[in-house]
């Protein structure tokens, strides 16, 4: 049981129930299979002809059972399809997803960025966090389960990190991973909708040259343009209270810091319904899957099952070779495994299984700390403690307002639209003030040794060295770059919601706590432990973000939204009075955050004596031909929400896979 409600996008403690379950509504594409379930019964069956399948998405695991495949990808969200789609541009070769989550592809909650407050608590793993020691309350860590993973229950806020956060990943000793590169990579995953004339007169901005035109992911502002009278009000207000806060013309150029209107990953529409002429949710499976897939016979995507483990090849020493994965009908948790299926591997294996899911997969396939392994019976295949370290999720807290009653429901409602019309990205001096901030940066910068020791000792990183270095990139980028160190993601009412709200949660975008996700029994339908030990390693989080809260109370007293606000409802004054101290902002914080739900860094890309789990081509150190691609291998925190990144990150490991294999 949650001891708080769960709330990302209600994030604002009004109307939603996050325990409730709504029904599932996926279809799912059934069709022939009569080739495949000439299978061969024991072993893997020859390579699969590319071209010979008939289906392209079921549930039915004989479909696949003992063939093999040229590439196997664990976990169909983001980065998996990503990858599936590029590796299957090749016809020579064959390509299975295995995706525990149902295909939803005709399910409006998924397809309309109007329900996006509510297709969260639906298509969900529902892991909980341990109980906190901040604060000691136990906390929701939704994470997507479904065709597109979390691309298909996001927020679908579109936006990138600061230079600088992607040159520190080849700082960190990865080469070739460098903004450039990765720019590059992010616009080729993006078909990106200039703002109309009509959007640009309301608000919308863009730097067109940031943006790529001829991929996949659609992305730009919704049509018709949502929430505009309030949006505009969250912008002026936010820069009117925060000092030295500018206008930002595109948060996706590589500089967050400033206020904005949000821009998303949705396929602008043309009315306020949804239907074909809608908005629609741009996830990784409409955008690559459904409108490709009958070109590529050789893909195939078992939905509804849970990949368990790795199969490994015999005497493939030094460097351990998986030869096949298991998996099982998606299981209830914590009951007994259903009947195991296999299917071979012919060239690699790719864990695509999110910052969640992927080191829970590598560690029942008994590669991670050789003592987590052992204490739940697992064989030892790779002892690689990094696995399961390194957890980064951020924090937030919400301030909520009700709207006057006589305001017309369209200025602040987002109908057929995500309900976050408006941004703003804070960077540290505007937050703390400019004497405030170095001294911060100081004391942040003296403590890094202490503060390593103690993360290495708790058992959230397994290298002082590497850590050490991290901690002073991460002091360079907060101090020295001005990377934004707190989010607010002003948020407008939906239709779900039936209520006059507007408000903003607020996070702390690069914190210093670091956590750990491991398996907790050798049953893989038993959630594993998720301990983000949010708020401990550093005093700095906290007192950033008791001020972010402040400050958010300051930006809805400040015109125009001042007279656009009636009374408080979070965290409301009867908490926290006009004139609290510090000490009281930070208690209220303690007593009432939740996880942003970004989770990263699980499987590091990091030199392994470094803390890391993969090196620079994702390759899992210690084997030949299993790879990771997802937000885990992301070894430090951005300012920034993740999907753009993982699109970008996804589409340079797919380069790379075609090129290791002569492609
Ligand atoms: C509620 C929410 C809101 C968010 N809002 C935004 C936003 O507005 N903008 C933004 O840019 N980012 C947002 N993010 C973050 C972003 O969506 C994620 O960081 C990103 O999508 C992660 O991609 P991934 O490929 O790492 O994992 P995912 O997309 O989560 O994919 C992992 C997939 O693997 C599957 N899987 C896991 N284990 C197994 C297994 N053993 N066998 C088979 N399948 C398995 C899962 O079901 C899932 O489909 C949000 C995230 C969440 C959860």
């Amino acid at each position: 049981m949650l001891d708080r409600p769960y709330d990302f996008f209600v994030r604002y403690h009004w109307t939603w129930d996050g325990e409730a379950e709504l029904p599932i509504t996926s279809s799912h594409i059934t069709l022939t299979y009569s080739l495949l379930k000439q299978g061969v019964a024991l072993g893997f069956g020859a390579l699969c002809s590319p071209g010979v399948y008939g289906i392209h998405i079921t549930t039915d695991a004989s479909a696949v059972a003992n063939r093999t495949f040229s590439y196997v990808i664990v976990g169909g969200g983001t980065a998996g399809l990503t990858v599936a789609s590029r590796l299957a541009e090749n016809p020579a070769i064959s390509v299975l997803v295995i995706e525990a989550g149902p295909d939803a592809q005709n399910d409006t909650l998924v397809n309309d960025p109007g329900q996006s407050i509510t297709v969260p608590y639906v298509y969900d793993w529902k892991y909980n966090t341990t109980a906190q020691t901040a604060g000691g309350s136990i906390l929701a860590m939704t994470q997507g389960k479904v065709l597109g993973g979390s691309s298909s229950i996001n927020g679908m806020c579109w936006t990138r990190a600061t230079i600088d956060q992607y040159d520190s990943l080849e700082r960190l000793g990865n080469p070739g991973w460098n903004f450039k590169s990765l720019l590059s990579y992010m616009k080729k995953a993006e078909y990106y909708h200039l703002p109309s004339p009509e959007q640009v007169s309301l608000g919308a901005t863009v730097i067109p040259s940031v943006h790529g035109y001829e991929g996949d992911v659609n992305a730009g502002f919704p049509q018709p343009y949502e929430a505009t009278v309030a949006a505009g009000k969250l912008v002026t207000a936010a820069m009117a209270a925060i000092p030295g806060l500018a206008h930002n013309l595109d948060v996706a150029s590589g500089v967050p810091n400033g206020a904005a209107r949000f821009q998303y990953s949705i396929k602008p529409g043309n009315n306020t319904v949804i239907s074909p002429n809608g908005n629609t949710r741009s996830s990784s499976a409409n955008a690559h899957i459904y409108p490709s897939l009958q070109n590529k016979p050789n893909l195939i995507i078992l939905t509804e099952h849970q990949a368990t483990s790795l199969v490994w090849a015999e005497g493939s020493q030094p460097l351990s070779k998986a030869s096949g994965v298991k998996f099982i009908q998606a299981p209830i948790p914590n009951a007994v495994p259903g009947p195991e299926f296999a299917v071979g591997i012919e060239k690699e294996a790719i864990v695509a299984a999110g910052a969640i899911g992927s080191p829970r997969f590598l560690e029942l396939s008994g590669v991670g700390d050789s003592r987590v392994l052992q204490n739940v019976g697992i064989p030892v295949k790779i002892d690689l403690p990094a696995v399961g370290t390194n957890l980064q999720d951020q924090a937030l807290n919400t301030v909520v307002y009700g709207v006057p009653a006589d305001t017309p429901t369209s200025e602040y409602t987002a109908v057929n639209a995500p309900f976050t019309p408006a941004v703003a990205f804070v960077d540290v001096e505007q937050m703390l003030g400019v004497d405030a901030a170095r001294t911060a940066g100081k004391e942040l910068r003296k403590s890094i040794p202490t503060r390593a020791d103690d993360i290495v000792a708790s058992g959230a990183f397994t290298s002082k060295q590497g850590l050490i270095k991290i901690l002073q990139i991460q002091a360079e980028s907060i101090f020295d770059y001005k990377a934004p160190v707190v989010e607010y993601s002003f948020a407008v009412s939906q239709p779900a919601l039936g209520s006059q709200l507007i408000g903003a949660a607020i996070w702390n975008l690069i914190p210093q706590w670091r956590g750990t996700v491991h398996i907790q029994s050798s049953n893989p339908t038993v959630h594993p432990e998720i301990d983000p030990r949010f708020f401990t390693g550093s005093d700095i989080d906290l007192y950033i973000k008791g001020n972010a809260s402040q400050l958010g109370r300051k930006i809805f007293n400040t015109s125009p939204l001042k007279e656009y606000t009636v009374g408080e409802i979070m965290p409301g004054v009867a908490a926290v009075p006009d004139g609290a101290s510090d000490t009281q902002w930070q208690d209220n914080v303690i007593s009432t955050y939740n996880a942003v739900l970004h989770p990263i860094g699980t499987v590091a890309m990091l030199p392994r004596e470094n803390g890391g789990a993969v090196g620079p081509d994702l390759v899992v150190y210690g084997t030949s031909n299993v790879r990771v691609v997802d937000s885990s291998i992301i070894p430090i925190q951005l300012s920034a929400h993740l999907s753009s990144s993982v699109y970008g990150i996804a589409e340079k490991a797919a380069d790379m896979i075609k090129s290791s294999a002569g492609q």
